[in-house]
């Protein structure tokens, strides 16, 4: 089974507080996604390898580590995944980016695809699939699914709040997958929004609503 994994980080569970009311502009709204996107980066990124560099400091010659230059491809779940890329890119500058398209039908909460474009060698690359929300799971089965088709099996998705109903559906699909989180929230009301969750995270990014 996958690992799953709340980060409980202070800084992270801090913004994420403030990231939920309801009174937030789009404008703080942005920083915070952003600013949590990186700092989850930073957990996710902790198994990286590395490997020994030789190097001289002012002072000595040394043996020192350096990341072992695998690489990486950050894929956003649009729309809403799009605020965790840049703060993600903070850290990992050299990471490409591929996107996903992906709304869910309001009736059915079933996602549908409409974009996928990925970096040509993606089935080489570690890949960090991040989306703000998981609701139902729907929307990141189909990613992960997608991903798969094209070979990519080295993935970690990386969220902001999820429901428990969305870890389990995840986990059943693709028990292989890694799978971070800042909140496990408490359930699904009837439209399929995670309670206390905090609302459409790709409205409140984009202004939308
Ligand atoms: O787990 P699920 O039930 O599939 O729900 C989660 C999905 O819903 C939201 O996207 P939405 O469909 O609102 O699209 P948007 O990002 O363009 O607003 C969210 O960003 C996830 O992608
Ligand atoms: O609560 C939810 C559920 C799905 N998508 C969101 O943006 N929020
Ligand atoms: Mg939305």
């Amino acid at each position: 089974m996958s690992n799953f994994q709340v980060v409980k980080h202070p800084l992270i569970q801090h913004k994420l507080s403030i990231l939920r009311r309801a009174d937030v502009s789009t404008k703080e709204f942005r920083e915070l996604v952003d600013e949590i996107g990186m700092l989850m980066a930073y957990e996710v990124s902790r198994d990286l390898p590395l490997q020994d560099v030789e190097i001289d400091t002012p002072v000595a010659h040394m043996t020192a580590q350096e990341l072992a230059g695998k690489k990486l491809a950050i894929v956003p779940i649009l729309r809403a995944g799009i605020g965790m890329v840049d703060g993600i890119l903070k850290l990992i500058p050299a990471a490409r980016v591929g996107h996903i398209g992906m709304y869910r039908d309001e009736e059915t909460l079933t996602p549908v695809e409409y974009l996928v474009k990925l970096p040509t060698d993606i089935a080489e690359r570690q890949i960090f699939l991040v989306d703000p929300m998981l609701a139902t799971g729907g929307s990141a089965i189909l990613a992960i699914d997608s991903l798969k088709k094209r070979n990519a099996n080295n993935i970690k998705f990386v969220c902001l709040v999820a429901a428990p109903e969305g870890i389990k559906a995840v986990q059943e699909a693709h028990p292989d997958i890694d799978i971070y989180v800042a909140a496990l929230d408490d359930h699904l009301n009837e439209h399929g929004y995670i309670v206390p969750g905090l609302g459409d995270a790709g409205d409140r990014l984009f202004g939308t609503k």
